[in-house]
């Protein structure tokens, strides 16, 4: 820190930068590594990136020659970061930091100094951690965007995604908004490895999503275990990556290019449930959905057989919250009336806590309190049918959103998560 003056004073400077990025759904899946530890997949997948004012990272990224190590916050409890992931991301932004200077603050930082200097990271999720909402994809991405911006790196988008997917695999999906393919590429040392957008989320900004959450607890299989046990034992597994993904890899990208909703919803609905078989050709068989996410599934298999054609899309990551897509706010209140119906609240439920995000799809529903959810009829699809059995407190909340915009920087002090002054957890 060659120019800074010697005097103790302006030693206890702190720097930061706080940055949000969004969480991601998989509609073309990625399930398996051909290398753990650069994590590289074995085929192509795609996603759509959630509006992040319903889910997203916040990430505040600080650095100060005060600082003695590097730590990070996790929603406000201090988390190791020893573990390879974390280094990984720590270790390929510092090798690629500039010289950073701060004229008002009169910090000046040279490209060097930053090998010895320590970072402070605080992250904050505004949604459950690890319960299969993509809360490790939204968090590595953050955690590298902001590094980045914090140490000047000049690198473009796509190469930072190269670096976040080293934190974990989906979390290089996150680097963009709209709809991004993550490349799979062939180098051993997985730098053609990395997301590419596909269309911006303007292109096609009629889509609503509705997702259904099933369990907010911690599941029993991680992603990493689960694809790792996937990949030496599923023999489906191998067959999906080589014969079946490439080629709706190719029909995906034609489906979200002309906003073709019947192909991109049954080519979501057959890759969700590809990936699930896959799981139960593993050995031990790994289950991540349950007769909820069973049930809805069969749900909305009757409702776009008795249109004729697709009305909704579903996915299901590793666990079992269901993802819904629909084509447009008329076909998503169509939708909500029919989850409404199937799974109704516990009684003592506020309807503002049970169906959360864009609450204008609510009321597009005709839903404006409980009463009203208490009266839908039945779906005509069920008409004829035996009385129709209704699941109440099998879906916890709903989350209304939408596709969304990539990360973005805050400048904005007040929603930094570490004190200006101090640069630990406000
Ligand atoms: N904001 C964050 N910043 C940095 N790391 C995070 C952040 N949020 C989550 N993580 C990391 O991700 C881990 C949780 O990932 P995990 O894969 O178990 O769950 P998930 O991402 O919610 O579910 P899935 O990826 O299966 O959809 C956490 O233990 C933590 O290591
Ligand atoms: C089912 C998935 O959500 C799996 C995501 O796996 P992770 O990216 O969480 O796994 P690691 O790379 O080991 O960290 C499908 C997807 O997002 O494509």
């Amino acid at each position: 820190m060659g120019e800074m003056g010697s005097d103790e004073a302006t030693k206890n400077w702190v720097l930061m930068v706080t940055a949000q990025c969004p969480t991601n759904i998989a509609v073309i899946k990625y399930w398996g590594k051909r290398d753990e530890s650069l994590i590289l997949p074995i085929n192509d997948s795609i996603s759509v990136t959630l509006d992040p004012q319903h889910l997203c990272t916040t990430t505040t990224a600080a650095v100060s020659p005060t600082f003695d190590t590097d730590k990070m916050w996790l929603n406000g409890k201090e988390i190791s970061l020893s573990s390879g992931r974390f280094q990984s991301c720590l270790r390929e932004i510092r090798s690629r930091a500039n010289d950073v200077e701060d004229q008002e603050k009169g910090i000046c930082i040279k490209k060097q100094d930053w090998e010895k200097l320590h970072v402070h990271i605080a992250s904050f999720n505004n949604f459950p951690t690890a319960a299969g909402l993509a809360s490790s994809a939204a968090g590595f991405a953050c955690l590298v965007y902001s590094l980045s911006k914090l140490m000047n790196v000049k690198e473009e988008q796509g190469k930072l995604s190269a670096i976040a997917r080293q934190g974990s695999g989906s979390a290089c999906r996150s680097l963009f908004g709209g709809f991004v393919k993550w490349v799979m590429g062939n180098e051993a040392n997985g730098n053609d490895s990395l997301a590419v957008q596909l269309a911006s989320e303007t292109h096609w900004d009629d889509l609503v999503i509705i997702i259904a959450v099933v369990s907010s607890h911690q599941k029993e299989t991680s992603s990493t275990t689960g694809m790792r046990e996937s990949v030496v034992t599923s023999p489906l597994l191998h067959y999906r990556s080589k014969e079946v993904v490439p080629k709706r890899i190719v029909e995906m990208e034609k489906a979200i290019k002309t906003r073709d909703f019947a192909l991109f919803a049954r080519l979501t609905c057959a890759d969700s449930n590809q990936f699930h078989a896959t799981c139960l050709d593993t050995s031990p068989p790994i289950f991540y959905m349950n007769d909820t996410s069973h049930r809805i599934i069969s749900y909305m298999e009757k409702w776009n057989q008795f249109e004729g054609t697709p009305q909704v899309a579903y996915t299901f990551d590793a666990g079992p919250n269901a993802v819904l897509i629909a084509p447009n706010r008329k076909a998503a209140s169509l939708l909500l009336q029919r989850l409404l119906f199937y799974f109704p609240p516990p009684s003592d439920t506020e309807l503002s806590s049970f169906v959360i995000g864009d609450k204008t799809i609510v009321k597009d529903a005709g839903i404006a309190a409980m009463k009203d959810v208490e009266a839908l009829p039945p779906p005509s699809e069920l008409k004829g049918n035996a009385p129709s059995q209704r699941f109440r407190g099998d879906i916890s909340y709903f989350i209304c959103t939408r596709p969304g915009k990539g990360p973005v920087m805050f400048d904005d002090e007040d929603r930094a998560l570490l004190h200006p002054k101090t640069g630990f957890p406000k």
